[in-house]
């Protein structure tokens, strides 16, 4: 996750959200806190995917409560090619492989970032994967 968006700059004098924006203000987006926000969300530090079905919000940038690729003009170019590739790489290990832990671990301590530019994990993530094909499967071409 990209905790704050491009830096934007007012071309004119504005109000958001209850806050005047001066004309020539550098505004920050804080994508982290939108998503984290209450009123928005249910319990939102808990890793829950199922609060998205059938919810209709979705990462596209037309949400503004989740934006995690930015909105309009600046979003990410990238986001549908990810989308795609986050679907094709996600099948192919559930599919081939069984995936746990190698040791007790806490879903908190699992869940922490640490905070930059981007977010990275603040204990790196360690799995251990089993195959679940026969063995001839996992032999390249
Ligand atoms: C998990 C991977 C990625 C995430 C979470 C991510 C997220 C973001 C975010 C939040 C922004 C700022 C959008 C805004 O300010 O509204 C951005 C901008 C951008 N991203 Fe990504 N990105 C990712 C991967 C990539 C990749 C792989 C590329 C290139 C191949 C890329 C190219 C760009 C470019 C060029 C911009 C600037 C767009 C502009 O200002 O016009 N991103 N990205």
């Amino acid at each position: 996750m990209v905790p704050l968006l491009t830096p934007c700059l007012s071309r004119g004098a504005t109000h958001e959200g209850g806050h005047i924006i001066p004309a020539s203000t550098r505004v920050l987006v804080n994508a982290w806190a939108i998503c984290r926000d209450l009123t928005s969300w249910e319990a939102p530090a808990e890793f829950k995917p199922e609060r998205f079905l059938g919810s209709g919000v979705d990462v596209k940038g037309h949400d503004f409560e989740l934006l995690p690729s930015g909105s309009g003009r600046w979003m990410c170019p990238d986001l549908l090619l990810r989308l795609r590739m986050v679907q094709v790489i996600l099948v192919n290990v559930l599919h081939r492989f069984a995936w746990r832990h190698p040791d007790e671990v806490a879903s908190e301590e699992l869940s922490m970032e640490k905070f930059g530019l981007t977010m990275p994990r603040m204990v790196p993530l360690e799995a251990v994967a089993e195959p679940l094909l026969r063995d001839h499967l996992y032999s390249g071409p």
